[in-house]
């Protein structure tokens, strides 16, 4: 069957909110003294920019097939992610059928092992990959959900992050992850703050709401055991990515550690089969949450996910919007998804990769029905309001 080939590849960047969720405006929630490893110097603490969370920015794929069609994708790494994309991955793209996706995925993977594995050419990977998934789907006038098997469930639930879980009730969540404001450096004190701003909002939302803790790979074991053993008695739901995302040993004994009915979360920052299959087979946690933009996209989740179910370990991607909802909705064993709430006050929804994306879907009463998902590809458009630039050409 004839189809068209790839003819181009091209890497774009791009700053200020998109995929990157951390370049926000001063006085944002997501940037208000959030718990972080570098918190233990006292002048990076109040702001993560201020140690370059931010400083990549974001990434924009485009690949172009020789009818004209052209799926893109987002996520983050911004300039060197482009250089890989423009300078190494391209070659592999260029020439070759569009269906041929896993027989890409693997020359990207290990011809960039090296120097890559996690990280950043990760990241690059993932974002060429979720832009060739969007152009089959274009191609085919198919979502991709449809590509990936079908959906399972007809409309999805979401819970939301962000600082105020007692409006996300209000909004139609399911639940609500508030990130952790101090770590293990502002002792004491400020262990007593995390556990009271958790009162705060159990007061505020009742007993069945679920809230969370999002730990951003900030403590360490005593700290996370000790935390966990608080929040219990505040009906706390799960503890995530508490430790660092090498620390394979602490995860296991932090789930060994934690209170009957709390969950261990984690698996944001971890990529590929092989990272999480150390998360699986070590018994770190309960649910995974690989990021489809980081973990190496959408034909690595499909993988990363079958291995977790074999195991009934759920999957609950990290953010990424329509990346992740196309998947989500097609798996049993994600029965539901995360909306970060971008707002600056996380208090109305707003589309998650704001402003570069048009027609992203967002939950309604906090959830989104397939319809919403039913436009070829992904099924979003880049703004043209917002400026691309193209740093590297091959
Ligand atoms: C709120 C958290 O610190 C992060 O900013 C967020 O990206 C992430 O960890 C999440 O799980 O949503
Ligand atoms: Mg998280």
């Amino acid at each position: 069957m004839s189809f068209p080939k790839i003819k181009h590849v091209r890497a774009f960047v791009v700053t200020g909110g998109g995929a990157d969720y951390h370049d926000q405006g001063d006085g944002h929630w997501i940037d208000d003294h959030i718990a972080t490893p570098m918190a233990r110097y006292p002048e990076y603490r109040q702001s993560r920019q201020s140690f370059g969370i931010n400083v990549l920015g974001t990434l924009v794929v485009e690949v172009e097939a020789d009818d004209g069609t052209i799926g893109f994708a987002v996520t983050t790494g911004g300039e060197p992610a482009a250089y890989i994309v423009e300078k190494h991955l391209a070659r592999f793209l260029e020439g070759a059928q569009i269906t041929e996706i896993e027989k890409l995925w693997d020359q990207m993977y290990f011809s960039t092992q090296y120097y890559g594995r996690k990280g950043l050419v990760i990241n690059a990977i993932s974002g060429v990959d979720l832009a060739l998934w969007d152009l089959l789907g274009k191609l085919r006038g198919e979502p991709v959900h449809q590509l990936l098997g079908g959906a399972v469930r007809k409309q999805m639930e979401f819970y939301a992050t962000g600082a105020r879980p007692d409006l996300a009730q209000k909004l139609g969540f399911i639940g609500g992850k508030l990130p952790l404001h101090h770590g293990p450096a502002e002792g004491e004190e400020g262990l007593k703050q995390n556990i009271a701003e958790l009162a705060e909002m159990r007061s505020r939302v009742g007993a069945d709401f679920w809230l969370m803790f999002d730990c951003w790979m900030s403590l360490d074991l005593n700290y996370a055991i000790k935390l966990a053993q608080r929040a219990h008695e505040h009906g706390l739901k799960w503890i995530e990515e508490a430790l660092s995302p090498d620390d394979y040993w602490g995860y296991a004994e932090l789930k060994r550690q934690a209170p009957r009915g709390m969950l261990v979360t984690t698996g944001e920052h971890e990529a590929t089969r092989w990272g999480f299959r150390m998360l699986l087979e070590m018994g770190c946690c309960d649910i995974i949450q690989p990021d489809v933009g980081w973990c190496g996209g959408l034909t690595e989740l499909v993988k990363i996910s079958a291995l977790a179910d074999a195991r009934g370990t759920l999957v609950i991607p990290h953010g990424s919007s329509v990346y992740s909802y196309h998947f989500v909705i097609t798996r049993h064993n994600s029965p539901f998804a995360e909306f970060l709430m971008m707002a600056p006050k996380a208090d109305e929804v707003v589309p998650m990769f704001n402003p570069l994306l048009l027609d992203e879907p967002v939950p309604v009463n906090g959830r989104l029905d397939v319809g919403a998902l039913d436009k070829p590809g992904f099924g979003v458009r880049l703004n043209p309001a917002c400026t691309l630039r193209r740093p590297y050409t091959h």
